[in-house]
């Protein structure tokens, strides 16, 4: 469709805003083609004429489709679309999940949500994805069903609900594949995390509990039930690799060379601290 129609009177764009990142406004004038400007009016009533530019500000989504469950449902998908359908979703129905093709995104709450008990996970089992609300547990029954080949890849900036993410769809095999003969395998699978924890995590300034290393994580099964699983770490990263304050503030006297974070020369240290 040409620019023209798009931008028509009384279309609605995105702008993007100091404060807010993204503000909604409408085009007051009709774009027509060569345009330098688009004259818009933001939502206090404000009027703004907006330099276009060689791109256009992105056109905002018709309101029917705001809170959508799938992303790929959007009209015009694009950055201010996708903030805007998960801030919606996740302040007017506390949806922390969102599809995007099958994709699950996630939006940590910070809080705990009844939405993991024993009787939501049996309320996944053996559906298909799409029949019910996004949730991890629908992921992890779509990995349970093709079993063989199935992976769940969870990615996210530190603090984002990874680790949560992983724990929650560990219960879910745990409680739908339950384990044979050996009825207290899925409770040493779940127990298994603190542990790892407890040699692997860190506080951080952005989480409390961070992650020093990835985790690749293999379920085993016998037919449908839970054996047992293997734990594999990976991607130690270096920037990840904690110390006290105060021994940086030290430039590390007196710490093993082992002990010291080994990506920056300890000189390097004492400059930062001097500086
Ligand atoms: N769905 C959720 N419901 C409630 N709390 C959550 C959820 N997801 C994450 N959290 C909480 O948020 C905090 C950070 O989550 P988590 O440790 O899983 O992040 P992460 O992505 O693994 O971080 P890092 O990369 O630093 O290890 C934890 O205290 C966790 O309990």
């Amino acid at each position: 469709m040409a620019a023209a129609e798009l931008y028509g009177q009384g279309a609605r764009v995105w702008i993007p805003h100091c404060t807010e990142v993204w503000r909604v406004a409408e085009v007051t004038r009709g774009y027509r083609e060569g345009d330098d400007v688009l004259h818009l009016r933001l939502d206090d009533a404000s009027e703004l004429v907006y330099p276009v530019g060689s791109q256009l500000p992105p056109l905002c989504n018709p309101d029917v489709l705001c809170g959508e469950d799938d992303l790929a449902a959007l009209s015009y998908l694009h950055e201010p679309a996708v903030l805007h359908s998960l801030r919606v979703r996740f302040l007017e129905a506390n949806a922390i999940y969102t599809y995007c093709g099958i994709i699950l995104v996630a939006i940590n709450p910070y809080k705990q949500l009844p939405i993991y008990e024993e009787e939501v996970i049996y309320a996944y089992s053996g559906r298909e994805v799409g029949d019910m609300d996004p949730h991890i547990f629908a992921l992890a029954e779509e990995a349970y069903k093709q079993m063989s080949s199935g992976s769940l890849i969870i990615s996210g900036e530190s603090g984002a609900g990874k680790t949560a993410s992983a724990k929650f769809a560990m219960r879910y095999f745990t409680t739908v594949g339950g384990s044979l003969g050996d009825c207290s395998v899925e409770e040493k699978v779940l127990a298994s995390s603190p542990v790892m924890e407890a040699f692997g995590n860190a506080k951080t300034t952005r989480n409390d509990n961070s992650s020093r290393f990835g985790k690749y994580i293999e379920i085993g099964f016998s037919q449908t039930y839970v054996t047992g699983a293997t734990i594999k770490t990976y991607l130690l990263e270096k920037s990840r690799v904690t110390f006290q304050v105060g021994l940086w503030a030290q430039g590390y006297a007196g710490v093993p060379r082992a002990w010291r974070p080994a990506e920056v020369p300890v000189s390097w240290h004492s400059q930062e601290k001097l500086a």
